[in-house]
């Protein structure tokens, strides 16, 4: 069984793959925060930007099998005679709670590529074809390589340079997005402040708030 909290057609909006038409697969549930604001100053992750809790969003549900979740993915995206892959973003929540090889044999079998953003506390099972992980101060990291690292900046317990050296194609930065909360601070100044000084380090804007898309 897969619960997942929505699903949709969207442009990818960070990293390396910003831009990228994408199917979006939000899985219900996390392990470093329960999703509900009187737990969040006590969680694990604070900052999260995502409403993970459920099933009811756009296109969420339940899903019994592997092929059934891929069924629901596939009939996202949309029909088109160019020559584009067709790309589903598993995130959520927590995607590696639940995504498993069962699941990512029938995305392959479908024909599209597997993109994953994860808070790296677990192990990626093989098969990913681009996997971003994006660790947390407080979480013990488990996932040491994949092809972007992208870190939310700036977290006092998780500092780039612990993270400079491990096994990735490519080293991001992100703001912290500390509008929902209101919260002061320029965290975009910051950011980019940091990747100038250290240039093995690129700025990773969320252009999907720019955008005004989800
Ligand atoms: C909502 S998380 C879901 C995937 C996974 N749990 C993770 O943390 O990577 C998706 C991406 O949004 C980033 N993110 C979450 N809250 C954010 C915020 N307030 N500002 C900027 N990025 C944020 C995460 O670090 C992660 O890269
Ligand atoms: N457009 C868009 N791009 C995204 N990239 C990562 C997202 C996420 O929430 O995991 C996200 C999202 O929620 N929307
Ligand atoms: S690990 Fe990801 S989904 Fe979980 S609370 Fe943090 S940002 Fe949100
Ligand atoms: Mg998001």
């Amino acid at each position: 069984m897969y619960s997942v909290k929505e699903a949709f057609y969207t442009l990818q909006g960070e990293g390396g793959q910003a831009g990228r038409a994408s199917v979006f697969c939000r899985f219900t549930g996390c392990n470093l925060w329960s999703g509900r604001e009187k737990d969040r100053a006590s969680s694990i992750c604070r900052f999260c930007d995502t409403d993970f809790i459920g099933t009811d969003g756009q296109n969420g549900g339940r899903f019994r099998t592997a092929s059934d979740l891929a069924d629901h993915i596939a009939a996202l995206w949309p029909q088109s005679d160019d020559h584009a892959r067709p790309y589903v973003v598993f995130t959520g929540g927590e995607p590696l709670l639940q995504l498993d090889s069962a699941l990512i044999e029938v995305i392959h079998e479908r024909g599209f590529e597997i993109a994953v953003e994860t808070n790296g506390t677990l192990p990626a099972p093989e098969g990913i074809d681009w996997l971003c992980v994006s660790p947390k101060g407080r979480a013990e990291l488990k996932q040491l390589s994949g092809n972007e690292l992208k870190l939310v900046y700036p977290q006092a317990d998780a500092l780039p340079e612990r993270f400079r050296a491990l096994e990735f194609d490519h080293f991001f930065l992100q703001p912290m997005d500390l509008a929902p909360r209101g919260e002061t601070g320029n965290t975009m100044a910051d950011t980019v402040a940091y990747c100038m000084t250290n240039p093995q380090w690129r700025l990773s804007l969320q252009t999907h708030k720019i955008a005004g898309i989800d």
